[in-house]
């Protein structure tokens, strides 16, 4: 009986690894890129991926070339990585579908209807919105309001703490995600008072009190989120989902509708989501979430890594200042604590190539992000070698831009921090990049490509700048271990874009004196 019974067992694994053999595994056709289909059924090379993407996807390049496909997660994705080869996705941009990906997995993640407007819920066109609100005009209000609140929140909230005379000590990481994500979402999403007689230190207490209680439950939330883009629901996560909803509540309509300053983004995705949507309340306050965490997520690892690099770089620190003070000078201002701001424009911004250099080192040393579009068809992909591929519909290409950052024949010790590796020989922004001898078209990938690059990217590089720019007017600063390690990056989160440090570095800040 015991014999038949695990007889009868046998035969239904053996059935199921069969069935996997035959069903499971894709074979190569003829032209079709080499596959590794993995060993695990429908994860395939999920894990080793996950593990390491980097060291993984080196490893493919070196035995199959500059494309392989691996089947990851039930998907069958194929990796392009050779950066001469990038814009070949970019040109046959009408074979992909860029919009699946991105709207399933913002559905999936923030748990509010799908946004493609052949879904039927809404006919908003989100990219338009995104381009007529984070850019031009609008990125000129944007800027502005940012500059007010990083000064209103680094002078005023931190008022009671800080001084002149005793330092602060406080972790690195935590300080920077503090002050530049209460900053950030005063400006997204307007502040509760604006009345002279608001602000007193009761009520700035109190508006400090709701802000750092979104950051809790943003922090709480995005801790699980690399899980929820992984296909697991929500639910799994007791404390996460109910943080998740916490923020929901408080960007309702009818909260939002009650503070001042809302900016042109949150104005119009609220206005649209009332005329063009046929969401409930809550669905239109989940896209006001998704929206929190487009616009955080990124930001303040990459603001951390900014400054680290710079406290730890003596010349970079000294060039830095020095840019601070020209262009406070050229612009007749003065850092001081008498009540008046320091304002910069979009010019001034953009005229920074020390500050710019070193943000985008930091982000080319911190940045895993994964460029992912969908295969609408069965159709032949051209590379740059001449060679085409067939690809097959509903298939995945990715690109994986760490490679490219990471490359020795690009960068040059690329694991060092060098402040200056954008600067040229006259000290402006260098554009031009060669990997053997050939200019590379795509050489700094940390916002995307394409039809799917950040469009908040101008206004990212605005507020880490003034963020910097601020800290290095008002503020001495310095690391309490002066040689402390490099913390390594938190790989779970690969694919998702600016990588958090595994643990924080302790430094100390106090207020120049004036
Ligand atoms: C250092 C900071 C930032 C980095 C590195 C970054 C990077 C990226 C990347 C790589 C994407 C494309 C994702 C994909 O292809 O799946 C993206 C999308 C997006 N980002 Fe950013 N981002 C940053 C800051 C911001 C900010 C400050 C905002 C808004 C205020 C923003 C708004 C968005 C939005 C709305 C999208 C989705 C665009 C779409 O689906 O059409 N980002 N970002």
């Amino acid at each position: 009986m015991f014999l038949s019974a695990a007889l009868i067992w046998g035969i239904v694994v053996c059935f199921c690894c069969c069935l996997w053999l035959i069903l499971g595994i894709r074979r190569r056709r003829p032209g079709e890129p080499q596959v590794e289909n993995g060993i695990i059924p429908y994860l395939g090379c999920a894990l080793q991926f996950g593990a390491n993407p980097l060291e993984f996807l080196r490893a493919r390049q070196k035995k199959y070339g500059h494309i392989f496909t691996c089947k990851i997660a039930g998907q069958y994705v194929h990796f392009l990585t050779d950066p001469f080869s990038y814009h070949s996705v970019i040109r046959q941009g009408r074979h992909f579908d860029w919009k699946k990906f991105h709207f399933s997995t913002s559905a999936k993640a923030f748990g509010h209807g799908n946004m493609d407007p052949s879904h039927g819920y809404t006919t908003e066109n989100l990219h338009q919105t995104f381009i007529k609100t984070l850019q031009g005009e609008s990125l000129s209000a944007l800027t502005e309001t940012m500059m007010e609140n990083l000064q209103f929140v680094m002078l005023h909230f931190n008022t009671l703490t800080i001084s002149s005379t005793n330092w602060t000590t406080d972790g690195l990481f935590a300080f920077c995600y503090r002050v530049m994500f209460e900053s950030g979402y005063l400006t997204l999403f307007g502040k509760e008072l604006n009345s002279q007689e608001d602000k007193t230190i009761a009520r700035i207490e109190a508006q400090r009190a709701l802000v750092l209680n979104v950051l809790e439950n943003f922090k709480e939330f995005d801790k699980i989120f690399p899980a929820l883009v992984a296909g697991l629901p929500i639910h799994v996560f007791k404390s996460a989902h109910s943080a998740r909803e916490n923020l929901a509540k408080v960007l309702l309509h009818e909260n939002l509708s009650k503070r001042q300053n809302v900016s042109d983004l949150i104005s119009l995705r609220m206005f649209l989501n009332d005329t063009l949507s046929t969401f409930d309340d809550i669905n239109k306050a989940r896209t006001h979430v998704a929206l929190l965490w487009a616009s955080q997520a990124n930001t303040l690892p990459a603001a951390f890594w900014s400054l680290f690099y710079l406290i730890r770089c003596p010349e970079g620190m000294k060039a830095a200042k020095e840019e601070v003070r020209k262009t406070l000078e050229n612009s007749n201002q003065k850092a001081n604590l008498d009540g008046s701001q320091i304002t910069l424009t979009k010019d001034q911004l953009d005229n920074m190539p020390v500050l710019n250099s070193i943000i985008k080192e930091s982000m080319r040393l911190s940045s895993a992000s994964l460029n992912i579009r969908v295969a609408k068809n069965d159709f032949a992909l051209h590379l740059d070698n001449n060679k085409s591929y067939n690809i097959r519909k509903d298939d995945v290409i990715a690109l994986y831009p760490q490679l490219l950052h990471y490359d020795s024949e690009i960068y040059e010790d690329p694991l060092i921090f060098k402040y200056n590796r954008f600067l040229d020989e006259n000290g402006q922004e260098k554009m031009t990049f060669e990997r053997n001898g050939r200019k590379l078209r795509y050489y700094h990938l940390a916002f995307g490509s394409g039809v799917t690059k950040c469009p908040g990217r101008f206004f990212a590089m605005h507020e880490i700048k003034q963020f910097l720019f601020l800290l290095l007017s008002y503020f001495e600063m310095e690391l309490l271990d002066k040689d402390v390690k490099i913390p390594p990056l938190d790989q779970s989160r690969a694919g998702l874009g600016v990588l958090q440090p595994i643990y924080d570095v302790d430094f100390r800040y106090k207020l120049r004196s004036f």
